[in-house]
Order: structure tokens, then C-alpha cells, then sequence
């Protein structure tokens, strides 16, 4: 049984008024396989934006596009209304966009505070490194990282692993973490790429609890297979099918609309009821280590 969608009430006027992200026309070729098509998708500020689409739809793919991983053969970004010529990883943070990939990628050698920490770096006057190695004259600096880092696990309710390492704790606690990375540098968008994967019911919906009130303070880009969650949380959701968009519009148009159901037709997720079986032909299967990915 779906459960009821979260509050949408109108963005609070604290809000980042010009934090829009707008990816138009683009399109992207893996050597003869057309991934997308001239698709577009605009985060608004403040909202909750879903992309989904069938297996091999290219949600990933534009998702990449929108973190710099992946460039676009053709195609305009936009941030805060300003064009880019690519989104690169390594600007992403300065630009106040933060993002978590599929699985984890937390470092394995470093504690759960230090790996919050990575993500503070574009608040350290005196750089990340000498802070947390605690060179003398990033003291403050370092002490400012770890509250900041400190409050982000709070708020994902992870402070008590502060001092554990990622692998020896269970994947959805790891996943928090990699939440609270991304959330400690503050951002004003947050890029999320199957944040319930691998979550039990009740941690899908804390998560969805959790994105409504970060949609409070940020735009969110969220890719996602589990209806329920998409359904409940977004604002607005762009459907893909075959590196194509097929529609555009709120959950309630999404789930009504004849070409979403149709391109789901052979999968195993029902648009229109916006339940998602478990047990899914997408591996739900928790790894059991970390990766070495970068922050
Ligand atoms: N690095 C790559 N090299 C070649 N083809 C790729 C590459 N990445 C993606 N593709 C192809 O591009 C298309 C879109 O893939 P993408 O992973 O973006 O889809 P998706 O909607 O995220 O799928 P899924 O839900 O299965 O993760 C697919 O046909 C896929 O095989």
C-alpha cells in the first residue's frame, strides 16, 4: 500500500532563489550506442526533481552528465544561470553541488568523521589536508570541520559510528555516511543516485522523510527504481526511455500518463499503483566492503 505523499508546501524564502540546474538538448554517444537524445531536465530551486525510466533508460548516464562524469557530445548545463562549458568532478563543491554515487565509495583506511570531513573541504580556509592532518595552523580550521562534520552525522543519525571505520558497519549506516558527506560542504544542489538501494522499508522511508526536509535547503536531483519513494518525494519527475524523454510533469501526471506505463510494460515496477517490488531484477545485494572512490 503506497503510503501518502510528503508535505510540498511552498519553499521557505531562505532558500538559494537562483540554485537551478538546466541540462538542455543533451545528448550522449558510447561509441555506436546512442545513450541519450536530446534530453533536458531543469532542477528548480528548492524542488525535488525524479528521473526515471526503465532499465537502460539513461538515467545514470544523464545523472553522470550532471556531476561532470560523463561529457555530452552535444548539449548546454546551466548553474545558477550561468552556462558551463562542462561540469567538471573536481569544481563540483566550489559550485556548491554535492552528490552520492551508487554504492558507498567511503574511503576504507579513514574513520567515519574523517570521511565527513573530505566532504567540508570548500569551507577550510586553510585546505582540507591541513586540517585533517592538523597542521598547527589549521587548528581552528580543523576544529571547525569536525563540528561541521559532527553535526552532518546528527543529522543522518550516525554520530555514534564517529570513530568507526565504514567497513565494519552494516551498508545502509554506510550509506547515511555517504549522506552526511555530501551534506557537511552544504550544498545548494544534491545529486542522489539510488540512495534506497539496499534500504529495508523503514530506512526507505526515513530517507524520504530526510530528502523532503534537505529540499528545505537545497534542489535535489534524484535518481531512483523505487516508486513509492520517487512518487512520494518529488516534485516534478522527467521519465526516460531509451535515452529519450517521454514525459515530464508531478508524480500524479507521471503515474497517469499511458507512455510511462507503457515504457514499464515487461519490467517489474507499476507506475500506476507507484509500488516497487522487492527482490527486483537490479541487484539489491549490499556489498560487503567500501570502495576507494573519491569524495
Ligand atoms: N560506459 C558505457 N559504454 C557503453 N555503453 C554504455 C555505457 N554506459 C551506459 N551505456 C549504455 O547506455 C544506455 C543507458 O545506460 P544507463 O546506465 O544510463 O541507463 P540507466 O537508465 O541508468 O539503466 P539502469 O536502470 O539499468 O541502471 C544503455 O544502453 C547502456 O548499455
Amino acid at each position: 500500500m503506497a503510503e501518502a505523499p510528503l508535505d510540498r508546501t511552498t519553499p521557505p524564502p531562505d532558500r538559494a532563489p537562483t540554485a537551478r540546474l538546466e541540462m538542455t538538448d543533451i545528448s550522449v554517444a558510447f561509441g555506436g550506442v546512442t545513450a541519450l537524445e536530446a534530453v533536458s531536465l531543469t532542477v528548480e530551486p528548492g524542488q525535488v526533481h525524479g528521473l526515471i525510466g526503465p532499465n537502460g533508460a539513461g538515467k545514470t548516464t544523464m545523472f553522470n552528465v550532471a556531476c561532470g562524469l560523463v561529457r555530452p557530445s552535444s548539449g548546454r548545463i546551466a548553474w545558477k544561470g550561468s552556462e558551463l562549458r562542462r561540469l567538471r568532478p573536481a569544481q563540483l563543491t566550489r559550485l556548491g553541488i554535492a552528490r552520492t554515487l551508487q554504492g558507498v565509495g567511503l574511503f576504507a583506511g579513514m574513520t567515519v568523521l574523517e570521511n565527513v570531513m573530505v566532504g567540508a573541504h570548500r569551507h577550510a580556509r586553510s585546505g582540507f589536508l591541513s586540517a585533517l592532518f592538523a597542521i598547527p595552523t589549521a587548528d581552528k580550521d580543523e576544529e571547525r570541520l569536525r563540528e561541521r562534520a559532527m553535526t552532518a552525522l546528527a543529522e543522518l543519525d550516525a554520530t555514534a559510528y564517529a570513530e568507526r571505520y565504514p567497513g565494519s558497519l552494516p551498508y545502509p549506516v554506510q550509506k547515511r555516511v555517504a549522506l552526511a558527506r555530501a551534506l557537511v560542504a552544504e550544498p545548494d544542489l544534491l545529486l542522489l543516485d539510488e540512495p534506497a538501494s539496499g534500504l529495508s522499508e523503514d530506512e526507505m522511508h526515513e530517507l524520504g522523510e530526510l530528502i523532503r526536509t534537505l529540499s528545505a535547503r537545497m534542489s535535489v536531483l534524484l535518481v531512483e527504481h523505487h516508486m513509492d519513494l520517487v512518487m512520494r518525494v518529488c516534485d516534478r519527475i522527467t521519465v526516460l526511455d531509451s535515452g529519450k524523454p517521454i514525459a515530464v510533469g508531478t508524480p500524479e501526471e507521471i503515474r497517469a500518463n499511458p507512455a510511462v506505463t507503457e515504457a514499464y510494460l515487461g519490467d517489474d515496477v507499476d507506475v500506476a499503483a507507484h509500488t516497487t517490488e522487492f527482490g527486483s531484477t537490479r541487484s539489491e545485494t549490499a556489498p560487503t566492503g567500501t570502495e576507494g572512490a573519491s569524495a
